[in-house]
């Protein structure tokens, strides 16, 4: 290991980039949503994006000027409001989870913030909304898409996505380093959730290396983010 990816791995690092760029440019709502979702959910909490992560993806929204997106894993909501923020006042936001109570959880934050009337919700399976969006003709209509919901179907997920992004548009996975341990040798010791989640991960990220249909970049931010850009 080099000097500067143990540099980039510390902790202090981490805090002293969370103090001085990103949590004093978190929005109020988003504090307040993160603020909830602890209180509703403890350690589950960690399932929101992270603060980070989150403006890493309202940048790129902006610069891309995206208008048009697709949202995969909901929960309370966090990267949903992060992305309403960043999209201007007339852009549509679908958004699919099967769990609607979480959604309502972070769903006053959002009216606080005055962005509803960008996000359509639908309680369902992602690949049922899906396949709809494809029976109806939607080819090549997102700007971008943001997976973070069940790993185990990203691949499956992106055999279709690849056709609703439009060329040149961004589809992004979640979680894509595993909490590191997709960088771990096959022997190290982990739980077994945590080895069926690696080994789903790698699969992913070695898919998604190989691909002609996209460019790629996996960025080490948050849990590991992928950045797919549709070529056609
Ligand atoms: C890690 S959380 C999403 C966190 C969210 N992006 C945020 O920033 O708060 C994963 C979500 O994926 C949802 N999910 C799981 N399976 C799904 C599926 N088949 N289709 C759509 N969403 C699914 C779960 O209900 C859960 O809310």
């Amino acid at each position: 290991m080099s000097l500067g990816q143990t540099i980039l791995q510390s902790e202090s690092l981490k805090k002293y980039i969370a103090e001085t760029s990103v949590y004093p440019r978190e929005h109020e709502q988003l504090k307040e949503l993160r603020k909830a979702t602890v209180e509703k959910y403890k350690y589950w909490s960690l399932m929101n994006l992270p603060v980070d992560e989150a403006q890493l993806l309202t940048m790129i929204l902006k610069l891309m000027n995206a208008k048009n997106t697709l949202e995969i894993g909901v929960f309370t909501g966090y990267s949903l409001l992060s992305t309403a923020l960043a999209l201007p006042d007339d852009a549509h936001i679908l958004a699919v989870d099967p769990d609607r109570e979480a959604y309502e959880i972070g769903l006053p934050f959002i009216q606080k913030a005055g962005v509803e009337h960008k996000i359509e919700f639908i309680q369902s399976e992602a690949m049922k909304v899906i396949k709809d969006l494809l029976n109806e003709g939607k080819e090549d209509t997102y700007d971008f898409i943001f997976v973070d919901a069940d790993k185990e179907n990203y691949l499956n997920y992106h055999e279709e996505l690849i056709k609703l992004v439009k060329v040149g548009g961004v589809i992004g996975y979640d979680n894509t380093l595993w909490f590191g341990t997709v960088g771990l040798p096959d022997d190290a010791e982990m739980s077994d959730a945590g080895r069926s989640g690696r080994e789903c991960l790698m699969k992913v990220n070695s898919f998604l290396a190989s691909d002609d249909r996209i460019e790629q970049s996996l960025v080490s931010v948050g849990d590991g983010l992928t950045l797919c850009r549709g070529l056609y």
